[in-house]
C-alpha cells in the first residue's frame, strides 16, 4: 500500500484540501421507489445515470485542483478482502432479528461466497426478497417482494455525516435516523481496517449518543460548532465536546441549537465557512441563530468527569468571532429576499465544500447566492446538482475531508 498521501486530519474547514471520500452514486440508489423514497430520505426518485455524472463531474473538478479523491466503496472492497474484516461485516449486516434462521443460513452462504467487491454491493445496495433464491422458508414467503433482507443505503452519498475528522483523529459518528444507522457499519470498518488507516485514533462510535458530521464545523484550529438538533441531540454534542477537550483537539465547543426540520436537518443546511473569517448563513436564520459556548473548567464533579462551563446563549457570529479569536466572523450577505433565499436554502445553496480559503464547491442551480459569494470575493467552484440534490444534500454533504493543510500553512 503507497504511503504516498498527505497527512490525515483536519483542523478547519478551509484549509486547502488533500484528501476527500466521495462515493459515487452506485445501485443502492436504485432501490428507491415512491413508496420508500420518504423513509430512506429522498425527495424524489433521482435519475441513477445522471445522478453518476454529477458525481464524476463533482470529483473531475476536485482532482483537476489537486484533491485525491478517495472512493469509500472501493475502500469498503480492500478492506473487505480480509478474512476477519469479512466475516465482521457479514455478521453486522445479518445481525437483526427480521431474517430468521432459514434466511440467515441462506445469506450467510450468499454473502459468504462473495467477493469482496460483490461483497461491497449486497452491503450497500442491499438484498431485496425477490433477489434471494432461498427455497420456500417462511420468512421468504411472508415478505414482500420489495422488502428488504439487507437495507440498501441510498445516503452514503452523504460521507459527510458518518465520519468526521477533527485534527489526527477520525470520529465514527452515530446516525439518528433507521434509514441511515448501517452506514457507520462500514465507515467503522474502513477506519479500523483498511491499511491505509492503520493506527488512526479513533473517538465516538455508533453506539454512542447521537452526533451527525454534518452538524460538525471546524470553525478554525481548537473551535468547533455542533449543530443540535434533528440529528444531533444535546447529549451528542456534550459527548463530542467532552472527547475533544480530553483529547486537547478543541478548546472551545459551540452548541447551536437548530429548528428540528427536514430543511435545517444539520448545522451545515444553514451554514458554511468559505474564508477563515468568512461564513454564507442562511439570510431567515440568521439573525436568530445562537450559541453556547462549552469550555472544559479544572473541576472535577463526583463521577470524575470534568465539569464542563456552558455559557448563556449569544448570537452566534459574535460567540464564533470570540472563540477563534478574530473581530468578526462575517457573514456573507447574500442580500436574497425570504422567498429566494427559502428555495436556495432549500437546494444546498449555503451548503458549500471549501477547496481552501475563498474557494468553495456549490450547486450551479443557487443562482443568486452565488452571485453574492462572488461579490464577496469566493471562487465558486459550480457543480451540476439536478439529480444529486434529490437526496437533499450539497457539496459538503457529499464529501467527508480526510485531508485538509493545516490552516497556519495556507
Ligand atoms: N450534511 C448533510 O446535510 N447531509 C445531507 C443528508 C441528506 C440525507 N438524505 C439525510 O436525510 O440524512
Amino acid at each position: 500500500m503507497s504511503e504516498q498521501h498527505a497527512p490525515h486530519g483536519a483542523d478547519s474547514e478551509v484549509g486547502r484540501l488533500r484528501t476527500v471520500m466521495l462515493h459515487r452514486p452506485g445501485p443502492e440508489l436504485k432501490r428507491l421507489t415512491p413508496r420508500n423514497n420518504d423513509k430512506l430520505l429522498f425527495d424524489a426518485i433521482p435519475w441513477v445515470a445522471r445522478a453518476q455524472e454529477e458525481h464524476d463531474a463533482f470529483a473531475a473538478e476536485l482532482r483537476s485542483r489537486d484533491v485525491e479523491v478517495l472512493y469509500l466503496t472501493e475502500l469498503l472492497t480492500e478492506t473487505l478482502a480480509d478474512d476477519a474484516a469479512r466475516e465482521h461485516a457479514i455478521g453486522e449486516a445479518l445481525r437483526g432479528l427480521d431474517l430468521g434462521d432459514t434466511m440467515r443460513g441462506y445469506l450467510e452462504g450468499l454473502l459468504g461466497d462473495a467477493s469482496p467487491a460483490e461483497l461491497t454491493t449486497y452491503l450497500t445496495a442491499g438484498i431485496r426478497n425477490d433477489e434471494v433464491r432461498g427455497g420456500f422458508g417462511l420468512v421468504t414467503s411472508l415478505l414482500a417482494y420489495d422488502d428488504f433482507l439487507i437495507d440498501p443505503l441510498p445516503n452514503l452519498l452523504f460521507t459527510r455525516d458518518s465520519s468526521v475528522w477533527v485534527r489526527d483523529r477520525v470520529a465514527i459518528t452515530s446516525l439518528a435516523m433507521p434509514a441511515r444507522k448501517r452506514e457507520t457499519e462500514l465507515t467503522e470498518l474502513i477506519y479500523s481496517r483498511h491499511p491505509r488507516f492503520a493506527g488512526t485514533p479513533r473517538m465516538h462510535g455508533a453506539h454512542l449518543e447521537h452526533v451527525e458530521g454534518g452538524d460538525v464545523l471546524l470553525l478554525a484550529p481548537g473551535v468547533i460548532a455542533v449543530g443540535v438538533g434533528e440529528r444531533t441531540t444535546p447529549a451528542g454534542a456534550e459527548r463530542l465536546a467532552r472527547q475533544c477537550f480530553a483529547d486537547g483537539l478543541a478548546h472551545t465547543v459551540l452548541a447551536v441549537p437548530i429548528a428540528q426540520e427536514r430543511a435545517t436537518m444539520h448545522l451545515d443546511t444553514i451554514c458554511t465557512l468559505v474564508d477563515v473569517d468568512k461564513m454564507v448563513v442562511y439570510p431567515n436564520v440568521a439573525d436568530s441563530l445562537v450559541a453556547h459556548t462549552v469550555t472544559r473548567t479544572d473541576d472535577v464533579a463526583d463521577d470524575g468527569t470534568a465539569v464542563l462551563h456552558v455559557a448563556a446563549p449569544e448570537p452566534f457570529l459574535v460567540a464564533a468571532a470570540k472563540a477563534m479569536g478574530i473581530d468578526t466572523l462575517r457573514q456573507i450577505d447574500t442580500g436574497l429576499d425570504p422567498v429566494t433565499a427559502e428555495r436556495e436554502q432549500w437546494d444546498d445553496g449555503n451548503n458549500t465544500l471549501a477547496l481552501a480559503p475563498r474557494v468553495a464547491v456549490a450547486y450551479e442551480r443557487n443562482d443568486e447566492t452565488n452571485a453574492r459569494l462572488e461579490d464577496a470575493g469566493i471562487e465558486v467552484v459550480r457543480i451540476a446538482g439536478s439529480e444529486l440534490g434529490s437526496g437533499r444534500g450539497g457539496p459538503r454533504c457529499m464529501s467527508c475531508p480526510v485531508s485538509r493543510e493545516p490552516l497556519t500553512t495556507t
